[in-house]
This record gives structure tokens, sequence and C-alpha cells, in this order.
């Protein structure tokens, strides 16, 4: 469904990443694991066209530059990693701008009613009339989320979703991806800042290693050596009622 074939990114003349060789399959969640700065974020923007692309990104076998903004916009919707704004906008309308891909319009009834499933499936009903400039950091990423919900695409792409969340709400989110795995096949790629996350909830891990790319199942890439060569940290696996996590030493 995405597939990387010999890409290079870069901002202008400064490169980033290169030989990008991999495909994300259909229905799958993917994290992206690596260390800061290694590249996860552009990565992820090359999806939005926010970056110098030199070989072929296709979805679904087009290449992406040849979709237009609203084309692409029915197909993957974008969670970013913060997002500040300085109009004091209520949450309703933040999320209801996830609509926009699919109205010419200012939104209707009908797309207000799509925003409030998505704000309760999140859990932030209680905020909708709210301005976003008086929430927390962490309802900030709720917000974020249901508005790329109400876009309704196949692919739900998720820079660090958990960042500025607290425990339980970590939770909530990555029970929330894998639903929308399970009940509506949704593809969702996501970068995380912890292992064992992505060891619980991704099929597929694509982990940053000294520059280069490994991809395959979570449970295979996410080891002892991978972690000690990607971030240099010593690291075992433990089991756990059938779970496998990492402890870090
Ligand atoms: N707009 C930009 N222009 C030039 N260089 C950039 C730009 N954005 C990021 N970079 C550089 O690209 C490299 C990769 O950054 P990126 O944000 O993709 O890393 P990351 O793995 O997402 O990091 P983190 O985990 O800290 O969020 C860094 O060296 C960064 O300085």
């Amino acid at each position: 469904m995405i597939t990387f074939k010999d890409v290079k990114l870069s901002y202008g003349k400064k490169e980033i990443l290169k030989d990008l060789n991999f495909c994300i399959e259909r229905g799958k969640i993917t994290s992206i694991l690596g260390p800061n700065g290694c590249g996860k974020t552009t990565l992820l923007s090359s999806l939005q066209g926010n970056v110098d692309i030199k070989g072929q990104i296709l979805i679904n076998g087009v290449d992406i530059r040849k979709y237009k903004i609203r084309e692409l916009a029915k197909i993957i919707a974008f969670v970013p990693q913060i997002y500040s704004l300085s109009f004091p906008y209520t949450v309703k309308d933040i999320v209801v701008g996830g609509r926009t891909a699919h109205i010419n319009n200012i939104p209707s009834k009908e797309d207000y009613k799509i925003s409030k499933k998505y704000i309760e499936l999140v859990g932030i009903s209680h905020l909708e009339d709210i301005p976003y400039t008086q929430i927390s950091g962490g309802q900030r990423q709720l917000v974020f989320i249901a508005r790329a919900l109400c876009q309704e695409t196949d692919i739900i792409v998720l820079d660090e979703p958990t960042s500025y969340l607290d425990i339980k709400n970590q939770i909530i989110v990555m029970k929330i991806i894998k639903n929308l795995q399970k009940t509506l096949n949704k593809t969702c790629i996501m970068t995380l800042h912890d292992p064992n996350l992505a060891l619980s909830y991704s099929d597929e891990t694509l982990m940053f290693i000294n520059g280069s790319v490994s991809k395959g199942l979570s449970k295979d890439i996410i080891n002892q050596s991978n972690i000690k060569s990607s971030y240099g940290i010593n690291s075992r696996k433990i089991y756990l009622e059938e779970n496998e996590f990492l402890y870090f030493k």
C-alpha cells in the first residue's frame, strides 16, 4: 500500500535519509523507532510532501507527487507532534476541520455529527465547547487524534501520539489505534519513543539503526541487539503472561 523505492529525503541541500526501501502493508500497525534526531519525523513528513523526495514513494501504486493535496487528504490523515494555535477556536471546531477534504463549503450538521462521534471516541466530550488555547498539551493531542479520525482516511499517521499523555491516556490512545485497525481495517503508522508500546501494540516496526532502516515483525526487530545498536543501551527481554517486554538496564 505504501512503498518506498530507493528514496532519499532532504531539506534543500541537507540530506537526512537515503536508501529507503520498504513497504508498509494495508491494515497493519507500524511503529517507527529510533533515537532523537535520526529522522523519524522527516520520514513521516515525506508522506505529506513536506520534504524533498528523490526516488519513489508510492501510495496505492501511485507516486505521491501525482496526488493533489485534497486527494491525498482523503487517503492519509496526520496527527502532528504538537500544534499551537493562537486563535481560541473551540475543540469541536478544530475537530470538524478534519472534514475539510470532504466538503466544499462550511461544515454541515452532518459534519458536526461525525466530529462528535470521534470526540466521544477519544473521550474528550467534556471539552468540546472549550477553546483549544485553554486545554493541556495531552488534551490537545487527543483533539488532533479526533480531528484525524474525522478525515475518515484509510491511513492514519501519528507523530509521537503518546508524548504528552499520562500513562492512562497512553494506553487509551494505543487501544483506540488497535481498535481502528480491528474494526475499520485502518493502516496506522506512528513514531514512538517507548519500544515497549511498539512491542505491545504494533504488528511491525521500522527501526533506525546507525543511519539505515530495519523493518519486520515488532517481536523480531525489537530485540537486545538492535536496541543496543540503535540507542546504545542495554536491555533484556522479559515475558509476562505470554507478553514480551523489554527491561532496560
Ligand atoms: N525543516 C528542517 N530543515 C533542516 N533540517 C531539519 C528540518 N527538520 C529536521 N531537520 C533535521 O533533520 C534531522 C532529523 O530530524 P527529525 O525531526 O526527523 O528527527 P526525529 O527522529 O523525529 O527526532 P525526535 O525524536 O527528536 O523528534 C535532524 O538532524 C534535524 O536537525
